[in-house]
């Protein structure tokens, strides 16, 4: 790897600070940055798009070789104007400069390499991957995350600006949907007062009206304990929640917890300040797709296993039944019918709060399956698993995969949030003798250079146990 931050004839070209020179871009790399060449030096360049021929600043200190973009000089086919005044400012949508299908491409080829080149498998024995784009490209977040800090007596509210610890402000964001998207612009009003900072996690709740979860490092006056109890009183949002710095409580009104419409189409409950999809709609896609591709060609009802439950996103489906279609093509009341077709179903989840959630969430639908509150990568696998489905936080699950690979388990499918952590995973899961039957992008994240994968995995015959 380290030769390809160098010059061809094997020498690391010095860094001479305030260096600027021209550079076409070729390509998307992890992370958004674009990718280019000096020489066969790679250099990345952020805020940049396939084609663009770009003047940086470059930085050879950095590892690879970083540039700052100072101009576009040709403007690259898949160059859009991005749809949000604060896109620059605000960093929150990296990729909001480029086309939407210039988007998926990228998306795909980052997902194809990171999986070739951890497994040392070739890009061309990978199945094709699947691509959903995204329902709606913008207007689709249904939580986000702001921040917010107190200067010279105002309160500013907005996303965390790039490389730095600044507050971007911003008055509305057009990738939230509409029900929360006017908090942005209401928030410092409601935090008037406040002395200190804080994160601000916004989703939408009951009802589809907003929930605002507050963490604060500071003081809140009474006046903004009084907004928000006004809030939810009136019934403008479904509930708040805050936690103060160093406090063992948090401080609740209304319903805080975070709700949308499960992929059954019956509402889904989320732990307060827990872990949720980024829209409904794509939770909704990544469930169906998760249920259809965790199906076993087997006659025996299987016993299901999924690790990093969380509120039950995808639980709500799996604990149906594997092998049934979408609950779109389901007669009605379908629903209901508790865990037909599975031997067994069990979730594991380390937040208490999830595994309340998730285990209300069963218990709604009336289906059955046990709710374990445990660390899912230190879990072992029980005996007699037939399917593990798995969707780890950031950081993958490494010791889960292990653990998978000397199982009984017969199909995998992985759900990451990261390449990179996916493929280092994944090459764990194939050494217990698995191969890959189907790789699918999910479009989580439009205008971002974040990417939801899935990956099913089953056992090679050869080595069926
Ligand atoms: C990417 S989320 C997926 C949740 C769920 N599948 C969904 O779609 O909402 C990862 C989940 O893993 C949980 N988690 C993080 N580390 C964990 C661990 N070591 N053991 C079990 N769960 C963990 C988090 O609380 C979070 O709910």
């Amino acid at each position: 790897m380290k030769s390809v931050h160098r010059r061809s004839n094997g020498a690391r070209a010095r860094h001479r600070p305030g260096e600027r020179t021209q550079l076409r871009i070729e390509a998307l790399a992890a992370g958004g940055a674009g990718v280019g060449r000096l020489a066969g030096e790679v250099v990345f360049v952020p805020a940049t798009a396939p084609g663009d021929l770009v003047e940086v600043e470059l930085d050879r200190s950095a590892r690879p070789a970083r540039g700052r973009l100072l101009g576009v000089v040709e403007p690259s086919a898949d160059r859009v104007a991005p749809p949000c005044r604060f896109a620059d400012a605000c960093g929150g949508c990296d990729w909001m400069h480029l086309r939407i299908e210039a988007q998926q491409v990228a998306h795909e080829h980052i997902v194809r390499q990171a999986i070739a080149r951890a497994t040392s498998l070739a890009e061309a024995e990978l199945p094709p991957i699947r691509v959903h784009p995204a329902p709606l490209p913008l207007g689709y977040r249904s939580r986000a995350r702001l921040f917010a800090r107190a200067e010279r007596g105002e309160v500013r509210v907005g996303y965390r600006a790039p490389r730095t610890h600044a507050v971007a402000a911003v008055d509305r964001c057009v990738v939230l949907v509409d029900a929360i998207a006017p908090l942005a612009g209401e928030l410092p009003g409601v935090l008037r007062g406040a002395v200190g900072e804080g994160d601000v996690l916004i989703s939408l709740g009951a009802s589809s009206r907003p929930v605002v979860e507050i963490l604060w490092r500071g003081q809140l006056p009474p006046a903004v304990w009084q907004r928000l109890d006004e809030r939810t009183a009136r019934g403008e949002w479904a509930g708040a929640r805050v936690t103060l710095d160093g406090a063992r409580e948090a401080a609740s009104f209304g319903d805080p917890r975070p709700a949308i419409l499960g992929a059954d189409g019956l509402p889904l409950f989320l732990a307060p300040g827990g872990f949720g999809q980024p829209s409904e709609e794509g939770a909704a896609v990544l469930a169906r797709r998760a249920a259809e591709l965790a199906h076993l060609d087997s006659t025996r009802p299987p016993h299901v296993l999924e690790l990093f439950a969380g509120s039950g996103t995808l639980s709500v489906l799996l604990a149906r039944g594997a092998q049934r279609p979408s609950p779109a093509a389901e007669p009605a009341g379908a629903a209901a019918s508790g865990h037909a077709g599975l031997a067994s179903f069990t979730a594991v989840e380390l937040s208490s709060e999830a595994v309340a959630c998730l285990r209300q969430n069963l218990a709604a639908r009336g289906l059955a399956g046990k709710a374990i509150e445990a660390d899912a990568d230190q879990h072992p696998i029980p005996a007699r698993t037939d399917v593990v489905v798995l969707d780890p936080p950031r950081s993958g699950a490494p010791s889960a995969a292990r653990a998978i690979a000397a199982s009984s388990a017969r199909v995998v499918v992985y759900v990451s949030c990261d390449p990179a952590t996916l493929a280092r995973d994944l090459g764990g899961i194939l050494r217990g003798g698995f191969e890959i039957t189907d790789i699918e992008a999910v479009e989580l994240f439009p205008q971002t250079s974040h990417i939801e994968s899935i990956v099913r995995l089953s056992r090679a015959r050869r080595s069926a146990r």
